[in-house]
């Protein structure tokens, strides 16, 4: 079996959360970051989730888990310490929930990468069950690599991107300057802090592009 590879809008979609535990506050970190609508079920659970309950950012039900909490949500995520909580979650969801249980990667309809954050630039890492340990590693490796001036690289051309995509040019001229744009120059100076020399040579690229292809 080979996992299909996918980065899901979940802006306002409900998820549920049974248990409160570090392995918990990890995938609730993310949906939060997703804008998911997330509700938590668990009797405890450590500081963050609390207060991300206490800023209203989740509903948290301090209560063992029922069958009936997995009821209208599009994802539920099952990361109790105890293996028969998490296998009744499992019996209690539908065909067409997306299900993640923490404990049985045999029970998965969705299983959670390791992610290279750098703002809308994400590098997702699956071992496709084998080894989150690697995955963690590889991650960790890659984030020397891929530094925090990547967010704004990505910010700058996907910007560019636009403009470019918006030109009275033909597909050939516009993959010609986008492909210009991806030049290392341009990550050296977000690097560097040299913005406007960055911008400006942009520009220089786009403008000639458009005076030869006008
Ligand atoms: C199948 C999957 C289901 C899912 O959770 O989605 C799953 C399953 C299991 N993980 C287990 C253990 C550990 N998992 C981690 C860490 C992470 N686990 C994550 C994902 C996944 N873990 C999915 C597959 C991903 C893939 O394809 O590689 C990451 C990437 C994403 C995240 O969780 O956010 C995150 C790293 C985030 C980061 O830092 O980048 C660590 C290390 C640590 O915690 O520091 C350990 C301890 C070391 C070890 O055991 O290797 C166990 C045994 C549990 C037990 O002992 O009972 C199972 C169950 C089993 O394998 O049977
Ligand atoms: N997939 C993954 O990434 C990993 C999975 N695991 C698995 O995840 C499990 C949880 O690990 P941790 O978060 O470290 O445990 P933890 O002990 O920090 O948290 C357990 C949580 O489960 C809750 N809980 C217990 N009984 C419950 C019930 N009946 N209903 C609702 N909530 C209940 C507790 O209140 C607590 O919030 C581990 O036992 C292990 O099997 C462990 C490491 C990584």
């Amino acid at each position: 079996m080979r996992l299909y590879p996918m980065m899901v809008n979940l802006e306002g979609k409900r998820c549920l959360v049974v248990g409160g535990g570090r392995v918990a506050e990890r995938k609730i970190d993310k949906l939060l970051a997703a804008g998911a609508e997330i509700a938590v079920v668990a009797p405890s659970c450590t500081a963050a989730v609390a207060k991300w309950a206490r800023e209203e950012r989740l509903f948290l039900y301090r209560r063992p888990f029922a069958p009936e909490d997995t009821r209208h949500a599009l994802i539920v995520i099952a990361a109790t310490d105890d293996p028969d909580v998490n296998l009744a979650v499992y019996q209690a969801c539908a065909s067409h929930q997306w299900v993640n249980i923490a404990d049985r990667p045999d029970l998965c309809s969705f299983t959670v990468p390791s992610v290279v954050e750098r703002g809308d630039l994400q590098i997702a890492i699956s071992t496709g069950g084998h080894n989150p340990g690697l995955a963690k590693k590889l991650r960790r490796q890659m984030e020397a690599h891929i530094g925090p001036e990547y967010e704004e690289y990505t910010a700058f051309l996907g910007a560019m991107r636009r403009r470019v995509l918006e030109l009275s040019l033909d597909d050939r001229q516009k993959r010609e300057i986008l492909s210009a744009l991806l030049d290392d120059r341009f990550l050296c100076w977000t690097k560097s802090g040299e913005r406007e020399r960055r911008d400006l040579e942009a520009e220089r690229i786009i403008e000639n592009a458009r005076q030869t292809g006008t």
